[in-house]
């Protein structure tokens, strides 16, 4: 397979190349750049010495349409513009941006103050949460990939919602991310002397993440619901770890909810159901395409504490990108994906 990548020299980017580097089918990478057309790549990455060698290239549309699939790991409002002109001209399109994840328009302009993708090619993208929507991605061939917090928080709660065990309506989650969810552009808030030794809240109720989840609830288990969802920095470099809180259905047990998230998984191999608590930390997945999940019920207040946990760039981008290129190519979906997490 030929693979293209715009936007290589960001961290999605670039962990798309770390994990296409070991995929079997793909021969061939195009690492594309709007800025620094002609660069070798590994001189600006030295760790790709004698690795990646070849020089970054412009973006050229009869070029980018010779590829089998072409990602796009740019920020908002690019591929909005960038992909349309190569629907239907055979790549297979893969976008790590929100730019066609929301199907209203109107919201997407709000929450992400962009110009929205032209409604044509927002109709025809199919959302790449791959684990509730494989049928649609094996025959898309324009997905957008979840994002980073949508991917933690739907996998840990869109199975409670859907047969009925959690009360929907008064859905509280409190994520927590590392900074490379930010992106490579320096920023105060990511400075190294800002950040870190901070714990800090963002877009408090503003989170552009909010119609997405609220959209995939919807999508998913036809439930029409609002949601609380807070953003926390923390000092570290990768790592999401999503909290929800929600009330359950009266009569609902410990066991019943972690039989649900069982059976809703067990022929998934990216999504782990762990046992105790002590498990759940970012460490568990970083580096890795996993997702782990748990649940608590608190007898007391007859509220489940439920969490999720991804690495942002890997489950969050990079890793679930390929798993949907994987699932629209007919591969095994832990193809090229099956490094262990760091852990240390
Ligand atoms: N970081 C994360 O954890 C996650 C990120 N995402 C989303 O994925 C996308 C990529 O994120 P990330 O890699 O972190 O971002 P980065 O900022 O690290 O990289 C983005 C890259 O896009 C390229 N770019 C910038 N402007 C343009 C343009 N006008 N046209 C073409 N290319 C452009 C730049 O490369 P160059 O200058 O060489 O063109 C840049 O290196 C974003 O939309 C982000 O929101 C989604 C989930 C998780
Ligand atoms: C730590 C941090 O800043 N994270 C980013 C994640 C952004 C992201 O993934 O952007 P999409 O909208 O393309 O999904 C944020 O909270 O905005």
């Amino acid at each position: 397979m030929k693979v293209s990548i715009i936007g290589a020299t960001g961290y999605g980017g670039l962990e798309l190349l770390r994990f296409l580097h070991n995929h079997k089918e793909v021969e061939e990478i195009g690492l594309f750049t709007s800025s620094e057309e002609g660069t070798v790549f590994s001189d600006k990455f030295p760790h790709l010495t004698n690795i990646y060698n070849q020089p970054l290239l412009k973006i050229d549309y009869d070029v980018l349409a010779k590829s089998d699939v072409v990602f796009a790991s740019t920020p908002s409002g690019v591929s909005s513009t960038l992909f349309p002109p190569l629907v239907n001209r055979g790549p297979k399109l893969i976008d790590l941006s929100g730019d066609f994840r929301l199907k209203n328009l109107e919201s997407y302009e709000s929450w992400y103050k962009k110009k929205p993708a032209p409604k044509e090619a927002v109709e025809k993208s199919v959302y790449g949460l791959t684990e509730w929507n494989e049928a649609a991605i094996k025959t898309s061939d324009l997905i957008a990939n979840p994002g980073c917090y949508p991917t933690a928080v739907l996998l840990s709660i869109l199975p409670l919602i859907k047969h009925q065990l959690i009360d929907p309506s008064f859905l509280v989650i409190d994520a927590k991310s590392g900074i490379s969810g930010a992106g490579n552009k320096p920023s105060n808030t990511t400075h190294y002397s800002e950040a870190n030794e901070s714990f800090s809240i963002y877009k408090i109720n503003e989170h552009q993440h909010i119609p997405e989840i609220e959209q995939a609830i919807s999508m998913f288990t036809d439930t029409e619901t609002t949601i609380t969802f807070n953003t926390h920095l923390v000092p570290m470099t990768r790592g999401i770890l999503a909290t929800s809180y929600a009330q359950v259905t009266e009569g609902v047990t410990q066991k019943q909810l972690v039989d649900c998230l069982t059976s809703t998984y067990e022929n998934h191999p990216f999504v782990r159901v762990i046992q105790e608590a002590s498990s759940m930390g970012t460490n568990r997945v970083k580096g890795s395409n996993y997702c782990d999940i748990y649940v608590k019920l608190d007898e007391r207040t007859k509220r489940a504490t439920i969490i999720g946990v991804i690495d942002n760039l890997v489950k969050g981008a990079a890793g679930q990108a390929i798993q949907n290129m994987n699932v629209q190519f007919g591969l095994p979906q832990q193809t090229g994906l099956q490094l262990v997490p760091y852990f240390i």
